[in-house]
């Protein structure tokens, strides 16, 4: 007989095919509505499958067990057998393809390559001219030399004004002297910088006459192509172990007046003429587009992130027998109770909706780079620019809470790296920090906020972007959440509230007498609620829409399922604004705590198979918890007998300092 559910196998634990054979939908078609297509869907799986027939690309033993040292080599080792079998294996053009497959193989631990496709391409193509794409692009995208993306400092990351690298352009040679002139000024954290790029886009403050004209990028080559040593006037290594992205070498970088010539500003947008004459670019952040990218990619990622921990986490819960409900002869699943549901279910929905708005997102940045790039309209880059910085904020931080979630879930065997999920925590949570501080970031869209709602208070609403325009409609009197629509309106009452009220608060003490950098500060905390609330809702819009877009049936009902929880929950957390000027009653409140459970019941019987439509492959996982087949204990017991330290029966620990210790103590 077919199942819905198509990870279905025989010889599989019985508990989890059971939970299988309960999908309401076909997985596959769930995948589809996941990745956004038949092709995209199926294509996944074929890599995958291809992958597991290439057994030089398995891992050589669980990562965990490797130290930092064997995890280079052995990311290193992988990426020069995937280069091997790469058109063999996916379009190389095809860079969603890509990035597939290097998660498949490579893991989350980081690989040399890294930084190159996620930033250094990328700026080429943001930032490049047409005579620079010539020069760089072709031997970047097939890997004649390695980049990575050096801005950050030791003494400064958000705040870019202040980098302190030097690019002093000489006239007379018609160079720049790139320079680092205090301690500070190293560049500090770019991944795969250390040991492994030859080149770099580095960003440093754009001197000419003596006259500072910001940070501006810069190509520069970092090591000998032929020899791979550092180039005279370059000091570059490695930063050290971190929590996380432990396979790869984010590096430490200094210059010794180090000279590169005049073309490698990378000058698409900005130039500096062979005279010294600067020319500016068409919008004064134009050279932050690699920085928007990244972060309009961030939601999709950290969606599957947080989708990975979940389905480790769901498939465990099946699998994991204690404790007993009605039936005292028998021992239930641990997902059969309501505080398991509760704790992992909001952020399977969660994870669908990060993933759904961040192709939407992904989208307009497209549209952006397009419009950029063929007429030099820069009009949508403040809104994204204001959008991606709360939409990486509040979805790193959730993912991170998620996955904390997860792990807890999983009970003592959570806490083993057998589960792989401390790795995943690791990885998500180094998004709260990379691409701008979260804080930082969400005080960007408050701006833009505050900006809206001080054109409404001039009487110039019309001048608002759609996405803010709720905060010049009238109140909404909605009695009960009711539908999708009512919640949105809910929450638009909630986020105007507080965006108004932030506003005013910051205004007052301008008018106290505050200078407006003073007064920013004094209203912050309330600035960043409002910049978290009107991020919220944009997730809740976008996966609104995504929904009503399905067409089969049986997938749009479960995600209806997951929609009206997302809903319900999402109105519960933030449930303190509206009850604090009377906007909701407590009987509301109870009404939606209600639905809420029974939101939990619903997807109950299809909890394992929400999380099977992700489609991540034992390989992928990397997790026993996790495994499809749900083989839990058995391998968790060979796994713990694969540990170095039970090569021998008696370490040499024992012998030298224990044993003398015990000796002692008989005496
Ligand atoms: C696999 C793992 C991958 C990991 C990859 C990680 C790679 C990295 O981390 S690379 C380093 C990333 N670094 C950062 O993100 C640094 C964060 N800091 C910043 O982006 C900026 O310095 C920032 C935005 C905080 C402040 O910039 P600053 O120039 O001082 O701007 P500020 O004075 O606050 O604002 C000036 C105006 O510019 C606008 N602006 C700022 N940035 C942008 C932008 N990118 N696009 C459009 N407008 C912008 C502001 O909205 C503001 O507009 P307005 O005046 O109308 O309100
Ligand atoms: C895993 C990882 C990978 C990275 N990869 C790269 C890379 O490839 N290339 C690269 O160039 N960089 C990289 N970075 C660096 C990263 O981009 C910076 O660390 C990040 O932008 C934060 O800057 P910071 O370290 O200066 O934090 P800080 O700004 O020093 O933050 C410290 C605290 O100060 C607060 N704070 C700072 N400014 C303000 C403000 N104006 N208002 C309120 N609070 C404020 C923050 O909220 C935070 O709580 C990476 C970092 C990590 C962790």
């Amino acid at each position: 007989m077919a199942f819905l559910n198509k990870e279905i196998r025989d010889g599989d634990n019985q508990d989890l095919t059971e939970e299988r054979r309960t999908a309401t939908f076909d997985t596959d078609k769930m995948a589809e509505v996941i990745y956004g297509s038949e092709k995209l869907a199926r294509r996944r799986r074929e890599i995958s499958h291809a992958v597991s027939r290439i057994p030089e690309l398995a891992d050589s033993r669980p990562l965990p067990f490797l130290d930092r040292f064997e995890k280079v080599t052995e990311g290193t080792r992988k990426l020069s057998v995937l280069d091997r079998h790469l058109a063999e294996l996916i379009d190389v053009n095809d860079n969603g393809e890509a990035l597939h497959l290097y998660h498949e193989v490579m893991g989350m631990e980081g690989h040399p390559l890294a930084l190159h496709e996620v930033m250094f391409v990328p700026a080429l193509i943001g930032q490049a001219s047409d005579e620079q794409y010539e020069k760089w692009l072709g031997r970047a995208k097939r890997r004649e030399i390695i980049g990575c993306y050096a801005q950050t400092e030791l003494g400064h990351g958000s705040n870019l004004r202040k980098l302190e690298t030097t690019a002093t352009y000489t006239p007379s040679t018609q160079e720049f002297i790139l320079h680092t002139p205090t301690i500070t000024a190293l560049k500090w954290w770019p991944g795969a910088l250390g040991k492994s790029s030859n080149y770099a886009v580095v960003v440093a403050d754009l001197i000419i006459k003596d006259k500072s004209y910001g940070p501006h990028p810069f190509i520069v080559q970092l090591r000998d192509e032929k020899t791979h040593q550092p180039l005279p006037g370059i000091t570059v290594g490695d930063i050290g172990p971190k929590m996380a992205f432990n396979g790869g070498d984010n590096g430490y970088l200094g210059f010794d007046n180090f000279r590169i010539p005049r073309e490698n500003l990378l000058n698409r947008h900005s130039r500096v003429e062979a005279d010294g004459t600067y020319v500016r670019p068409p919008h004064a952040k134009i050279g932050h587009s690699a920085m928007i990218r990244v972060r309009s990619h961030m939601a999709t990622g950290q969606g599957w992130l947080l989708g990975h921990a979940l389905t480790i986490a769901i498939r465990y819960s099946a699998v994991r027998i204690q404790g007993f409900l009605e039936d005292k002869s028998h021992e239930v699943k641990v997902l059969d109770y309501q505080t398991q549901q509760h704790r992992l279910f909001p952020a399977i929905a969660r994870a669908y909706a990060f993933i759904f708005c961040g192709f939407e997102t992904i989208r307009l940045y497209d549209q952006l780079i397009l419009d950029m790039n063929s007429n030099g309209n820069t009009s949508g880059m403040a809104d994204l620019h204001a959008l991606t910085s709360g939409l990486k904020s509040v979805v790193t931080h959730f993912v991170g809470q998620g996955i904390e979630q997860a792990r807890m879930a999983c009970g003592g065997h959570g806490y083993s790296m057998a589960s792989y999920i401390s790795e995943i925590y690791g990885v998500a949570i180094g998004g709260c920090t990379y691409e701008g501080e979260n804080m930082v970031m969400l005080l960007q869209l408050a701006r833009y906020l505050v900006k809206s709602v001080e054109l409404v208070k001039s009487g110039k609403a019309n001048q608002l972007g759609p996405m803010v325009a709720y905060l010049a409609v009238a109140d909404h009197k909605v009695n009960l959440a009711t539908g999708p629509d009512s919640y949105v309106k809910m929450f638009q009452y909630i986020s105007k509230r507080q965006s108004w009220k932030a506003t005013e608060k910051f205004l007052k003490f301008m008018e106290n007498g505050d200078s407006r950098d003073v007064a920013w500060n004094k209203t912050a905390v309330e600035l960043t609620r409002a910049s978290r609330l009107h991020t919220r809702l944009y997730i809740m819009e976008t996966f609104i829409r995504r929904v009503e877009s399905v067409t089969d049936i049986p997938v749009k009902s479960a995600l209806t399922d997951l929609l009206n929880l997302h809903l319900n929950y999402e109105l519960l957390d933030v449930a303190s604004y509206a009850l604090e000027d009377g906007f909701m009653s407590s009987n509301q409140m109870d009404f939606i705590k209600n639905q809420l459970y029974s939101s939990l019941e619903k997807i109950r019987p299809n909890a394992v198979s929400l999380v099977d439509s992700f489609q991540f492959s034992d390989m992928q996982l990397r997790s026993v918890l996790g495994r499809r087949d749900g083989h839990v204990y058995q391998n968790l017991f060979d796994w713990a007998k694969s540990s170095p330290l039970n090569k021998t029966d008696v370490l040499p620990s024992v012998t030298q300092y224990l044993k003398p210790m015990m000796e002692k103590a008989k005496l």
